[in-house]
Parts: C-alpha cells; sequence; structure tokens
C-alpha cells in the first residue's frame, strides 16, 4: 500500500502569523503524540520535517516528507483506506467513515491546491470561446494576441479642431508679404480665405470642394480633412466677414501665417499604429481593451476569450430543504439549505468561473451520490461537464459523513488531504479525480468537499477554491514541461492580498487550531508620516462556524494563533497586538472606510499647501536689497524670504546716487557670490516717500540687464502686493531672466513682503524649474 504525503515548500511569502513565539504550527496525531513542525529558515517556511517519538510506524510513514524544492512536484495523495492512516476505534463505537488525516496548515493546503490545479492545467486541452455581448468580456483572459488590423486607428486625417482646414502652402506669399511690413502696418494686415465649402463629422470628405487662391473649408471637430487640406484654424481665431469669406482675427495672424502643415489634424493610425497588440494572450479584460477592440474595428466574434471553468455546487444532508421555498416547519430538524445559494453567488461574485447547481442529496446512500456526481463531472451525454466541483456536508467523521469515501473508493479519487489546522474549516477536503480519455489524454477533476457549516463552507471556498479558479482563469499553455508548468503556476499563483491590522479589543485566543478571524478593517492614518497607513480591526462578533452573521460585514480574515502552551505561549490576543490579515475583498471597494488621509484627499484639500510642499527647495536665493544710506533692512528681508527658499547670499546697494544703481545692480546680479543663486530678489525699502519713482527707477535699471522680461509674472506680483497694501501697487514689480537664463530676477518693495512672497512662491518655483540650466 502506497502512503505518502509529500510536503511541500510553501510559498516564500507565504509567512505565518507574526508573534506565535517562534512555533509556527504543530500538530498532534490521534494517538501517536507525533508533532509536525517546520523549520523556519529566514522567516520562511522551506521544509517540514518529523520531530518527537512515535509508537506508529505507519502513521510516521503516512507523514513521511520527503522535503521538496520549489522545482520538485508533490505528491500530496493519501490512501484512505490504509488503516493505520485512521486512530484505533474503540470497539464499542462503528468505525468513523473517515480517518482522522493529517491536521496540514493552510498555506500547505493551499500550496498542494494550486500545483493540482496547475497539473490539471497542463493536462487540459485549451479551448477558447468568444462571447455574445461585450459586458461578457470584462474579467476574461484573453486567449490570443489581438492586433490593430491596417490602417491603424484612425483611417482618416481628422481635424482636432472646430474651425477651417486650409491649405499651408496657401500662405508663403502672405507670410513673404507681411514680413516686409513695419510694425504698424502689421497690426492693420488682413489675411483671409474664401470659405468654398463644409465637412462635418460623418461626411465621407469626398465631396467636389471649389478651389481658389486661398481656401478654407469649414469643418467640425472629427470630421475628414479634405484631400489637399493639410492644417486646420480653430474657429476663434477666425471671423466670418460674409457668407463666402472668412478673415483671421488681427492678434492670430502671425501665428496662422506660421501654420505648420497637420496643426490640429490627427493623421491616419496616429492614436494606434497599424499591428499594435491592443490585447495581450492571457492579459484579463479591462473596460480600456473594451474600448481599444471596439476603436480598431474588431468584431466580437474576433476576440477569443478562454473559456471559463465550469464549477459544480451540491448540498449534502437529510435535514436540508430547499431555501426560498416553503416555510420549514418549527422544532422537526430541517432547515434552509443555505451553502448552495450562498456559494452559486459567492462563485459568481468571483467572475472566473461558470457556478453550476447540482442540487441537494441526501446522505443516506452513498451509491446515489457517487452515481449523481458521475454524471456531473465525466457524462459522456452531457456536453456541459463540471471541471471543479464543491460539496459541502459529510465530511466529518460522524457514521454519515460519507462524502471522503464517495469520492475515493466509490469514484476513484486521490485524497490530497482531509484536514486543515484552522478555525473554521478544519475537515476541509481536497481530492483529485483523473480519468483518460478515449484518446489517451488526461483529464482531470478538482474536488473540494468542505465542511457543512456554512461559515466554513464559505471561508475555505474563499482560501483555497478561489485561487484554484483563478489559476485556471489566469493560465495560458505554455511549451515548458510538465514539472516547470506545474511549478511556475502554483509559485505565481494570484493569492490573497494580505495587510498588517492591530486589534481593536482583546480576544481570546482559540486553544486547538489557528483561527481565521472574521474583521472589519478601518484604515487610519499611521504617526509614520503622510501617506503611511494602518489598520485596525474588530472582531464581527461570535466566530461559531454556524453563525453566517460573523461574515457580514467582514473585510478579511485575521490570522490569530492557536493559544495556550501548545500554540503561541498566551491565552489572550490583547488590543494593539498586529496579526495579518487576509482581504475578502479589495479595500478601496469598501464603502464604510473613507480615505480623508490620503493623498488624493489632501490635494483636494490643500491643493497650494501640496504645491508648495513638493516645491520647497528649488529657489536659492539671492537677494540686493537697494536702502537708502544709513539703513539696514538686510536682516528682516534675507528673513522674510529665507521661507522660500535657502538665501545663499545677501547683499546690499545704496540708493540711488543717479546713474550708478544700474551698473551697481549688473554688478551684483552678474557678481562671483551669486553664482549659486538661480532666483534674485531686488527689494527696495519703502520707508521713503519716493516708492513710485524708485519703482520706475529700479525697473528702468533691471531692464538692462533683464534678457527676457516676464511682465504677466511681475502683474500678478503687483496685484497680490497691492492686495496687501494698496501702497504697494505703486511699485512697478519686474521680473526676467538674467544671466543667459540661469537665474529669475523679481523687484518688489518690503510692504506685504511675506505675503506676496508666500503667494508667489509656486508661480516662482515652477518659474525656476523651467529656466535654461
Ligand atoms: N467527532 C468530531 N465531530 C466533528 C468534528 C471533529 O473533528 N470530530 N469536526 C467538527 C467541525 S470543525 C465541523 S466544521 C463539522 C463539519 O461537519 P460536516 O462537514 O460533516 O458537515 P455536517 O455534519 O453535514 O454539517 C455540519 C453542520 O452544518 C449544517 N449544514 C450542513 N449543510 C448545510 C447547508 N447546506 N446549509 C446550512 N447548513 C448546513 C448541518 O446541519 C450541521 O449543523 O463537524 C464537526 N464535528
Ligand atoms: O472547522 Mo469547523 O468549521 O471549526 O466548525
Amino acid at each position: 500500500m502506497d502512503l505518502a504525503v509529500g510536503l511541500a515548500v510553501l510559498r516564500a511569502d507565504c509567512d505565518w502569523p507574526a508573534g506565535a513565539g517562534g512555533r509556527l504550527w504543530d500538530r498532534e496525531a490521534a494517538n501517536g503524540g507525533i508533532l509536525l513542525e517546520p523549520l523556519l529558515i529566514g522567516n520562511k517556511m522551506e521544509k517540514c520535517a518529523e520531530v518527537g517519538s512515535s509508537k506508529k510506524t505507519s502513521d510516521m510513514d503516512m507523514m513521511k516528507s520527503k522535503p521538496k524544492t520549489t522545482g520538485e512536484s508533490i505528491d500530496s495523495s493519501i490512501n484512505i483506506n490504509d488503516e493505520a492512516a485512521a486512530p484505533p476505534s474503540p470497539s464499542h463505537s462503528p468505525p468513523p467513515a473517515k480517518p482522522q488525516l493529517p491536521m496540514i496548515p493552510v498555506p500547505l493546503a493551499l500550496q498542494i491546491v494550486l500545483t493540482e490545479t496547475a497539473r490539471s492545467i497542463y493536462h487540459q486541452e485549451a479551448s477558447h470561446v468568444s462571447v455574445s455581448s461585450h459586458e461578457m468580456l470584462l474579467g476574461r483572459a484573453s486567449a490570443e494576441d489581438l492586433r490593430a488590423p491596417e490602417p491603424g486607428y484612425l483611417d482618416y486625417n481628422a481635424s482636432i479642431m472646430d474651425g477651417y482646414a486650409i491649405r499651408t502652402g496657401d500662405l508663403d506669399d502672405a507670410r513673404t508679404q507681411y514680413g516686409r511690413l513695419s510694425r504698424d502696418e502689421k497690426k492693420t494686415f488682413v489675411l483671409s480665405f474664401d470659405l468654398v465649402g463644409r465637412v462635418y463629422a460623418g461626411d465621407d470628405g469626398a465631396g467636389e470642394i471649389a478651389s481658389s487662391k486661398r481656401p478654407a473649408i469649414y469643418i467640425t471637430t472629427g470630421a475628414v480633412v479634405p484631400d489637399g487640406y493639410d492644417a486646420v484654424v480653430p474657429i476663434e481665431e477666425t471671423e466670418a466677414k460674409d457668407s463666402s469669406t472668412v478673415q483671421i482675427v488681427s492678434s492670430h495672424v502671425e501665428s496662422v501665417l506660421d501654420t505648420k502643415p497637420m496643426t490640429w489634424v490627427r493623421p491616419i493610425g496616429c492614436d494606434i499604429a497599424a499591428g499594435s497588440v491592443v490585447l495581450a494572450r492571457g492579459e484579463i479584460v479591462q473596460p480600456v481593451h473594451v474600448a481599444l477592440a471596439a476603436q480598431v474595428g474588431l468584431r466580437l466574434a474576433d476576440i477569443k476569450v478562454r473559456r471559463l471553468p465550469r464549477i459544480g455546487v451540491l448540498s449534502t444532508g437529510n435535514e436540508l430543504t430547499p431555501a426560498f421555498g416553503q416555510p420549514t416547519k418549527i422544532g422537526q430538524g430541517k432547515i434552509p439549505d443555505v451553502n448552495r445559494p450562498m456559494l452559486l453567488t459567492q462563485l459568481a461574485a468571483y467572475g472566473n468561473c461558470i457556478p453550476v447547481d447540482l442540487g441537494i442529496v441526501s446522505d443516506e446512500d452513498s451509491s446515489s451520490i457517487s452515481k449523481l456526481l458521475d454524471d456531473a463531472l465525466w457524462s459522456e451525454s452531457c456536453t456541459e461537464n463540471v471541471d471543479v466541483l464543491v460539496t459541502t456536508g459529510g465530511i466529518s467523521m460522524g457514521e454519515k459523513d460519507v462524502m471522503a469515501k464517495v469520492f475515493v473508493e466509490g469514484m476513484n479519487g486521490k485524497l490530497h488531504f482531509g484536514r486543515m489546522n484552522m478555525k473554521p474549516g478544519k475537515p476541509t477536503t481536497f481530492i483529485t479525480i483523473d480519468r483518460k480519455s478515449d484518446q489517451g489524454a488526461m483529464r482531470r477533476k478538482l474536488i473540494f468537499a468542505l465542511p457543512g457549516n456554512p461559515v466554513s463552507a464559505s471561508v475555505c471556498t474563499e482560501l483555497l477554491v478561489r485561487p484554484c479558479l483563478d489559476l485556471i482563469h489566469d493560465s495560458v499553455a505554455s511549451d515548458e514541461d510538465e514539472e516547470s508548468f506545474v511549478n511556475h503556476g502554483a509559485d505565481h499563483a494570484r493569492v490573497h492580498e494580505e495587510v498588517m491590522a492591530e486589534l481593536a479589543s482583546d480576544i481570546k485566543l482559540d486553544q486547538g487550531r489557528p483561527e481565521y478571524r472574521r474583521v472589519a478593517l478601518r484604515r487610519m492614518a499611521s504617526a509614520d508620516g503622510p501617506s503611511q497607513y494602518t489598520y485596525q480591526a474588530t472582531s464581527t462578533g461570535v466566530q461559531r462556524s454556524s453563525r453566517v452573521m460573523s461574515l457580514r460585514g467582514a473585510d478579511g480574515l485575521m490570522i490569530l494563533p492557536r493559544g495556550g502552551s501548545r500554540g503561541c505561549g498566551f491565552d489572550v490576543a490583547t488590543k494593539g497586538m498586529q496579526f495579518p490579515v487576509l482581504l475578502l475583498r479589495p479595500l478601496s471597494s469598501n464603502s464604510r472606510t473613507c480615505f480623508k488621509d490620503s493623498m488624493h484627499h489632501a490635494s483636494w484639500k490643500s491643493k497650494s499647501e501640496s504645491r508648495q510642499q513638493n516645491q520647497k527647495s528649488n529657489l536659492r536665493l539671492g537677494i540686493i536689497i537697494c536702502q537708502p544710506e544709513g539703513q539696514n533692512r538686510s536682516g528682516d528681508v534675507a528673513e522674510i524670504l529665507s521661507k522660500l527658499g535657502p538665501v545663499e547670499v545677501s547683499t546690499t546697494c545704496e540708493l540711488p546716487k543717479t546713474g550708478e544703481l544700474g551698473n551697481a545692480l549688473r554688478d551684483a546680479i552678474n557678481g562671483a557670490d551669486m553664482k549659486d543663486t538661480n532666483t534674485i530678489f531686488v527689494v527696495v525699502p519703502s520707508s521713503t516717500n519716493r516708492i513710485f519713482k524708485l519703482g520706475i527707477e529700479v525697473s528702468h535699471c533691471l531692464r538692462q540687464v533683464i534678457s527676457k522680461p516676464a511682465t504677466s509674472v511681475a502683474l500678478k506680483m503687483r496685484k497680490i502686493a497691492a492686495s496687501c497694501d494698496k501702497l504697494a501697487g505703486l511699485f512697478e514689480n519686474t521680473v526676467g531672466t538674467v544671466r543667459d537664463g540661469s537665474a529669475v530676477v523679481v523687484s518688489c518693495t518690503d510692504i506685504g513682503l511675506a505675503q506676496t512672497a508666500d503667494s508667489m512662491k509656486p508661480l516662482l518655483c515652477h518659474t525656476v524649474s523651467l529656466l535654461d540650466r
């Protein structure tokens, strides 16, 4: 008899709960006192080893683990008929339907499921389907690369603006003529076009179009730019003189004369070049792919997606009556079948499978259960057999718990594990059934026999069935050898997103098994700084596995260690302790969480604040204070301006012995001690009643050194200063680039300087970021 449980290497990122006191899991075999412990290497579970001694060699044999590496395959099958796997039965009680199998850690169970799933995918013939509506594409895995056909998108030259299509070649004469005019003559220059036609979006653009010396065609956004025309002038830059003449608004004449070919025109294929991949093989279809496929003109029949696995859901138990039917009689031992509607909807919500309702069966007659399931899985007459099966109930230790026997004995299944070290969900059982087709190809079915308690059934579906279905859904056939394919598939499968969360209150730990406690999560700003978060977990109440209310409002499963001396060493997990939480759904869809502390929210709340934060350090200041003899304001001004950025140098110029100020400013701006600056403030103290005159004087002098004036920035600054103090509005601020464009010079008074500088900071930072350096 061939008994072997291969214990696989767990995913390297599959760490067990923190705070479990070093022993990450253990298991006491039924009567052998065998402890299984993982050896921890670098906080990762690398392999399992047996410790302690055992009187039962066969038990040991069954548990024997050849440590495997990810490069090796797992043979995780258990022979259920081997007596050694079962605890001894007292002579007065009937033997249990299912032997007490090793209780394996959940991450190991998941690894086994993923490995066996990948193996089944390897042997599965890839089958692709197309769908009948675009909504059905969403979330499906593409079966092949989809490329944009010739000539790409768009297939005609289209106008980007409502305006007039023109021929840029027609502008040459007018441009030459305009170039010869004086400044005043240019002001009165008229550039006009003959309006020769109209093209609207949807017209084929091929209509008869009259020609003239300088024709223009009225065109709408998206319309075909007619042949021979190569640019569009936006309507705002034109005025219609009469029904046959369009004239360019005088302020736009110069720019329109400079119009380059294809201005405001989208050329053929510019959005999507012919041959570009719009949906890659294996990629999961998102709304953007639907948009791209539509844009390049594909038909639904052209889009092949992988067939979704069909998954059957069966409830077992004599006590069950169909849900949503006749009310059950009170106190008669009957209950509504909750698991089937729950799991059918849970699986449908995953979007990675087609759930199939297999009904309810009584647990009285194993052979009729075998027959029903055999039909669902293999029937020749049934074209739509299920690929995966989930049953609930009848999998524990009682006389009526027949499901393991049904699968193993009745259907020749291979049992991979029969108990998991967790609460809820301990009796969870995983089986595969392989058969050869008439052509000799291997076909495999994956069976999850889950506990009957609804919470256990739901949690185990989430923990094991969901990743299995995701793997089938996401996998793409490959030329690799079987073992490489299987190992790669299992190691790269999608597993649950995980966050660390701290307990909102004390929780008594289970003394027998680690608990996957249903918790609601709240995201909170962390003391570690902006955009750092912590999560707080609140238990959903009593965690009995019949209490479906414990699933209500749960965002995740918090992995609490087994308590007591055989577990983590303590009995109560106290408020504030942190444990990992496997997320049941992405947190962002959690409507109860308002991310007020997010960067997104912050940018809405205080745009200027965050901008200032971002732009903190790019201003390196030089300050030149033009002060009357005997005054010294440099300290105050430097202190105020230092809020903008580091002050590299602060210097003074004597006020003004006319004719000398210009030179003094030039020397100061170009002086060696200003070389590390990029923003030079020339500040004129307001203590004098000559503020207007001085403003003009300084401005005049600065214009000699400025290579490019920035008049609108200066005007803005003046407005801000005037809003602080009207007197400041009398000062003529000047802004422009100096030193070959490597620095900005700004002149101002000291009135309202703090507020003005503060308001100007974002603009100055941005200006400085655009300097030539
Ligand atoms: N001697 C032992 N007894 C039990 C053990 C054990 O280790 N030794 N494990 C317990 C644990 S843990 C669980 S979980 C349950 C699992 O039992 P089964 O999987 O055999 O399931 P049933 O006995 O058929 O049902 C359990 C419970 O759930 C109710 N149920 C079943 N199906 C449905 C359904 N479709 N909708 C709603 N409720 C359902 C059923 O009436 C039972 O109350 O075994 C423990 N026993
Ligand atoms: O595992 Mo059971 O699901 O604890 O109740």
